[in-house]
């Protein structure tokens, strides 16, 4: 069993254009479509598309126009009730792949919102393998929101709480990594730089510098990082090593939700007790597949692309 958390879900509109956006103009578009978004959510669909048990927590109004579109998508779900409805966030790609994402703050959660998600959470983790604490906090969760999220699950079930995956960015991140003690960050090569305060702008060998930066903090604070670089593909660090691996060359349809993906092909992997290798090439292999379908669609088995993904130890 793999739960997620999404703090702040998002009904994703993605909007296709037939040629590149040109802010200021007025533009027809070529199709439309909804998805139930959010980080979490995303990786529970992928998860439920490869047939392997999720639960996904969330909060989420009794009378939310959202609670069709996850229906839709199949994925068993715990609903926090609360006041407000769940923010849209808007993607408009084009023919070349090239994706603009508007996300907005999300609905801001009280006190009251806030322990009820984790109580849930804690519920829900009963005998689960990995919790996933994946994506932006809402107005009103505090930055240390994960970290609390952490220490009550292992408050409750000690040696056999679930293995903890977090997918953050920015204050959330940083708290995490200085006192949550997370077994696994899968930060994109942006988030990684802002973390560590570092410029990526002229690394001539981006996993080298990845790797530089990942050490500061696995193992020491962290278990192990899947860092995302995009179509340069990912850097896996643990306390044993350190991979790397380039996906294969795909047309591109919507980046959206190719890291919750990548994150979800390796939990796949580890549920299976696959080593790192493995686990990295999972990762890169559903990140690819989800840049290939069109707005957040989930990739499932049957959507991976073909070919051999050579890892390369790095040292
Ligand atoms: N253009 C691309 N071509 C091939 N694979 C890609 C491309 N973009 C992304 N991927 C795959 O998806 C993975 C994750 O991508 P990325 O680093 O962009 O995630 P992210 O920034 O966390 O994205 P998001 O927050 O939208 O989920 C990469 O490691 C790679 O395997
Ligand atoms: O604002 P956050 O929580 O950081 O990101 C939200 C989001 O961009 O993340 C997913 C893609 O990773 C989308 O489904 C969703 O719209």
């Amino acid at each position: 069993m793999i739960v997620t958390l999404t703090a702040n879900p998002a009904l994703d509109r993605t909007i296709t254009l037939e040629a590149p956006l040109r802010p200021g103009d007025v533009q027809a578009a070529v199709s439309a479509r909804e998805d139930a978004g959010g980080k979490g959510i995303n990786v529970s669909r992928v998860v439920a598309a490869a047939g392997v048990d999720t639960i996904a927590v969330l909060p989420l109004a009794d009378d939310d126009p959202f609670d069709a579109a996850l229906r839709a998508s199949g994925v068993v779900a715990r609903r926090v009730p609360i006041a407000g409805h769940v923010r849209e966030n808007v993607t408009i790609t084009d023919p070349a792949g090239v994706t603009t994402k508007l996300n907005l703050p999300g609905v801001a959660l009280g006190e009251a919102d806030v322990a009820a998600i984790v109580d849930t959470v804690v519920a829900a983790s009963e005998g689960a393998r990995w919790l996933v604490l994946a994506g932006s906090l809402p107005p009103g969760a505090g930055d240390s929101f994960y970290v609390q999220v952490i220490e009550a699950v292992r408050d409750a079930y000690g040696d056999a709480a679930p293995r903890i995956a977090v997918d953050a960015s920015g204050a959330a991140l940083a708290a995490v990594v200085a006192s949550g003690r997370p077994d696994l960050i899968k930060p994109n090569d942006e988030e990684l730089a802002e973390l560590a305060d570092v410029a990526l702008d002229d690394a001539r060998d981006l996993p080298r510098t990845v790797l530089d930066i990942a050490r500061r903090l696995v193992p020491s604070s962290v278990g192990a990082a899947l860092v995302t670089l995009g179509a340069h593909g990912a850097v896996l660090v643990d306390g044993d090593g350190a991979w790397t691996a380039v996906p294969p060359r795909i047309r591109v349809a919507s980046t959206v939700g190719a890291g919750d993906s990548s994150l979800a092909g390796y939990l796949l992997a580890a549920a299976e007790g696959e080593g790192p290798e493995e686990r990295l090439r999972r990762a890169i292999r559903y990140g690819a597949a989800a840049a290939s379908l069109p707005g957040t669609q989930a990739p499932s088995p049957r959507d991976l692309p073909d070919g051999a993904i050579a890892i390369a130890g790095l040292s």
